[in-house]
């Protein structure tokens, strides 16, 4: 009988980490720790990605950086390198990254498959890229189309730090952020949407903890031109029918931003007025489900050639 992979995450004790964690357990691998004394001890952590098959980083940026010139020292001093999945925002447009969105097009996950470098999308850009792509690719948006982007996250998305604050007595029920319109998640919407333009990407940040809708309303006639609601809905459709993770759900006057907490799915909808002159797209996920550890597990299973199965 074949060995099950070993995966190490680096990370672990953050929210990201935890969860993937925990979600590991249905897949046939087998986690290595280390002792949570040392580990940002980089000599443990080297240890443990040389043990590894899969490493997945659960970290902020420079510590993602730093951890990847450790996998790539491992490889030039000859010894055995693991692939890498990265949970962070380091790598999401980098060359020689492959973007871990299983949903992006047709050749997507194979091109995970092979992957040695593997880049789990945003949770933003995971409901934002799931509407967009799929209407420029059908080129009813064109690529210069100006998007604006909307969207409410529950505040686990925030990290250790929010979910403090948050859950402080008398932490803030509702903020809008990024209001400088620089949001990191940007260039990653951009690039894998395919958009010529940076979007107008509003953020906000409400008093629940996990969840998500992002939303992106179109004035229909801005699109190619003969263009319908209908089509939109049937672009989307035909996109997503063979997908397990997204599903293209009917309009609906209102939507509860946490209603898919602690799943590993995302809605789509497209809600139009009467006459079919304006619209809004929306994308319900979980920020940590579809949005970032559910991802992970679709990634890591593609990776390393895995289904899940144990623990079910
Ligand atoms: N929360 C979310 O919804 C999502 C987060 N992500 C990404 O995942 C990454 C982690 O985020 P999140 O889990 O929210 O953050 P957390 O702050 O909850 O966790 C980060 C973890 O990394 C540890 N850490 C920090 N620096 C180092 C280091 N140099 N060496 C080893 N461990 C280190 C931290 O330890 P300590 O606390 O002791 O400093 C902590 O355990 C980020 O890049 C984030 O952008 C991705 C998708 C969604
Ligand atoms: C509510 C909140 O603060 N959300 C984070 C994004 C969530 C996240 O961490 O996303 P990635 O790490 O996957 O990029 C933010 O806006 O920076």
């Amino acid at each position: 009988m074949m060995a099950e992979p070993v995966v190490f995450i680096d990370g672990e004790a953050g929210t990201t980490g935890l969860e993937i964690r925990e979600r590991l357990l249905s897949l046939p691998v087998r986690i290595y720790s280390v002792d949570p004394a040392r580990r940002k001890d980089p000599q443990a952590r080297v240890e443990a990605m040389a043990e590894a098959d899969l490493v997945v980083l659960c970290l902020p940026d420079d510590a993602s950086r730093e951890a990847v010139a450790m996998v790539e020292q491992l490889a030039t001093d000859g010894r055995k390198a693991p692939k890498i999945l990265d949970a962070s925002t380091a790598f999401r447009t980098a060359p020689g990254w492959v973007y871990g969105f299983p949903e992006l097009s047709e050749d997507q996950p194979e091109a995970i498959m092979r992957a040695n470098r593997v880049s789990n999308p945003g949770c933003y850009p995971t409901g934002a890229i799931a509407l967009l792509r799929p209407l420029v690719d059908a080129g009813v948006m064109a690529p210069d189309f100006p998007v604006t982007i909307n969207a409410i996250s529950g505040y686990t998305g925030g990290g250790r730090s929010m979910i403090e604050e948050q859950e402080r007595e008398g932490g803030p029920a509702f903020l809008l952020y990024g209001l400088n319109l620089a949001h990191k998640h940007l260039p990653e919407i951009r690039s894998h949407a395919l958009l010529e333009h940076r979007p107008v990407f509003v953020p906000s940040v409400g008093h629940f903890p996990r969840g998500m809708i992002v939303s992106i309303p179109i004035h229909m006639n801005l699109l190619e031109k003969g263009t319908t609601v209908e089509d939109l809905r049937v672009i989307l459709e035909k996109r997503y029918v063979a997908s397990s993770f997204v599903t293209v759900c009917k309009a609906e006057n209102t939507l509860v931003a946490d209603a898919l907490a602690g799943q590993d799915g995302m809605e789509l909808r497209v809600h139009a007025d009467h006459e079919g002159r304006n619209a809004v797209l929306t994308a319900r996920l979980d920020n940590l489900g579809k949005g970032a550890s559910g991802a992970a597990i679709q990634n890591i299973a593609l990776m390393l050639g895995v289904s899940p199965g144990r623990g079910e």
